[in-house]
């Protein structure tokens, strides 16, 4: 199975458990790392045979406007779910980082993978 990177994709949303996190929109900073297979889009050298990192990235910018959950447990576990439905993918791992949430971390976050990767 071969992967698909999109790296360090900054998506603004309202998220977080205090009040004064509720009236705001913060940054998170998101890695995917998609399972497909690119030999078939690479053979017929076709963007509609693969997963396209520029549209699966600005449907994750338009999920985050879309929502505002308290936890980023929420965020990830929601947005892996919209992915793989939307874009037929059969594995992901996320990675999203809140950066600043603990002024003592460069970022704080979850990483997550869903879904069945193939050995082939
Ligand atoms: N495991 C988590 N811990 C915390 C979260 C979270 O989403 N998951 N959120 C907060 C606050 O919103 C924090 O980010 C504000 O700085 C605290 N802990």
């Amino acid at each position: 199975m071969d992967l698909v990177l999109i790296e360090a994709l900054k998506v603004d949303t309202v998220i977080g458990v205090y009040d004064w996190e509720r009236t705001i929109t913060q940054t998170l900073v998101l890695d995917l790392t998609l399972a497909t297979d690119i030999r078939p889009a690479a053979a017929n050298d076709d963007i509609a045979m693969t997963l396209d990192y520029a549209a699966i990235s600005e449907r994750v910018q338009a999920f985050g406007t879309e929502h505002s959950f308290e936890l980023v447990e929420t965020f990830a576990e929601r947005l892996a779910d919209t992915l793989r439905r939307e874009f037929g993918i059969p594995w992901l791992r996320l990675t999203l980082r809140k950066p600043g949430a603990v002024p003592a971390a460069t970022a704080v976050g979850v990483s997550i993978e869903r879904g069945e990767r193939s050995a082939s």
